[in-house]
């Protein structure tokens, strides 16, 4: 490396801003060429280096950038286009990555643009792959500043902001006009939704939120970070989005029936078992998320035998009265808040996650007593992973039967069952007056009975 573009290097990371910037961009390229989900490049304690290198403030400012700019990467990919003369050639990775990064900021967020501009010209010339493209950086980054006020609305009304995999999926599954509203509804931020123990009313008025029909509280903008919430240390609650909650209330009453919750950290449907008074056996096969588990019960002043296993190998000296099955799945229905998702799985993980599901259910059921309930669930949108994989299986198995879900089982989801007797749920479902307040997270269930 030459004396000069050492020093170039040595300097730059000291202009104030411009790790964070480098940060966005290096995590930007994973996600988007590595495929690396972005919860796990900005774990506090596991992320990426140069994540875990920045402040608090910096931190929480890359993550702003990287949720808004996967969030809505095809219309910045448009806007840069549009201003370049001919098309990035595929292997300028680094200054494509800078540019979105910039351009997300000017675009979206609430950072001055002339220090937008700035700092993706100081980093382009601080990277030897970028330095000569710096010109090209200010001039494409001020050109989209400037005309943002007419662009903007344009470019976000000629896109839908997913990769062509996901919106055509999305389509087969749920037909033009239901996947258009299940697009638009992944630009927006989701509300955060608590579980509460007692007194729903009370802790919406608490953080000034609302009681949704399924009874969980819903608050648009949080008045203070989750851990320093009223309740928080006397364990009053716990946050969980409305969908994901339908899933464990679909067993019914609980309350002395003993229950095993496979694939069960980090534990919010355990939780809801336990404090509905069931005898709760939490399975899952990761040690680390099953720690978060433990750490979440005792908060919560809650209890569960816990078993660190494979399900597919699980053997447990008894049968269960009821069996919840919340499988791993390609997360496609929480993309409002994981907003990578549909830039790091691919039609084949969902091809091998529903194999891996089948798999799992086949093994579950037969952990049932005659006549003891089971609910699959997961928190993908794809058919593959819910609907059609649990009619594939039904069509193959004498262990189990199905039970169909009826509309007026649960307050609130009569909108949420099909005619088949399955759950399912948008982001489009849950329509109210505030756009913010509204949304669900996209889940499926299915019922299952043990045969006697
Ligand atoms: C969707 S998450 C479960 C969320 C959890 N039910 C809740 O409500 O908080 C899926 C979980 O399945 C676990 N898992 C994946 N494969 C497994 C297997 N073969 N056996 C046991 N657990 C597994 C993962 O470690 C992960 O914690």
């Amino acid at each position: 490396m030459s004396k000069s573009l050492r020093e170039t290097k040595a300097a730059a990371p000291s202009i104030p801003g411009l790790p964070a910037r480098m940060a966005a961009a290096r995590l930007l390229a994973a996600v988007v060429d590595a495929r690396t989900p972005l919860d796990g490049l900005t774990d506090a304690e596991h992320g990426h280096p140069q994540f875990r290198a920045l402040e608090p403030r910096d931190r929480a400012l890359v993550r702003a950038i990287l949720v808004t700019a996967l969030r809505h990467r095809r219309t910045v990919e448009a806007l840069v286009a549009a201003r370049l003369r001919s098309p990035l050639p595929a292997n300028a990775t680094t200054l494509s990555h800078i540019l979105h990064v910039g351009a997300t900021q000017v675009l979206f967020l609430d950072v001055p643009d002339s220090a937008a501009v700035d700092l993706a010209v100081s980093h382009a010339k601080a990277d030897p792959r970028t330095a000569r493209f710096a010109g090209l950086v200010n001039a494409v980054l001020r050109a989209i500043a400037r005309d943002k006020a007419a662009d903007l609305p344009k470019a976000l009304a000629a896109t839908e902001d997913a990769p062509e995999w996901f919106s055509a999926r999305l389509r087969a599954a749920y037909g033009s006009e239901l996947a258009e509203k299940i697009l638009a509804a992944h630009r927006l931020e989701s509300p955060t939704d608590f579980t509460v123990k007692s007194d729903p009313r009370r802790w919406a008025q608490e953080f000034g939120g609302i009681v949704l029909p399924t009874g969980s509280v819903r608050v648009g903008r949080l008045p203070a970070p989750v851990p320093e919430l009223p309740g928080y240390d006397d364990g009053a609650w716990w946050v969980q989005d409305a969908a994901a909650t339908l899933p464990a209330r679909l067993l019914g009453a609980v309350e002395g029936l003993r229950v095993a919750d496979l694939c069960a950290a980090p534990g919010g449907k355990t939780a809801q078992l336990a404090a509905a008074g069931a005898i709760v056996t939490a399975v899952d096969s990761s040690r680390s998320r099953l720690a978060r588990l433990q750490t979440n019960l005792d908060r919560l002043g809650l209890e569960a035998a816990i078993v660190q296993a494979d399900v597919l190998a699980w053997r447990p000296d008894a049968p269960f009265d009821a069996i919840l099955l919340d499988a791993p799945c390609s997360s496609t229905g929480t993309v409002r808040r994981h907003p990578d998702v549909p830039w790091t799985k691919s039609p084949a993980d969902i091809e091998k996650l529903a194999d891996l599901q089948r798999r799992l259910l086949d093994a579950a059921v037969r952990l049932l007593n005659p006549g003891g309930k089971l609910v699959f669930s997961n928190c993908s949108l794809d058919p593959l992973e819910g609907e059609e994989m649990v009619r594939g299986f039904l069509a193959e198995t004498d262990v189990v039967a199905f039970d169909p879900i009826r509309p007026d089982e649960i307050p609130g989801t009569d909108g949420f069952v099909t005619p088949e007797g399955f759950l399912r749920t948008t982001p489009a479902d849950l329509v109210l007056p505030d756009a913010a307040l509204s949304g669900l997270d996209g889940f499926f269930a299915a019922r299952l009975r043990a045969v006697a």
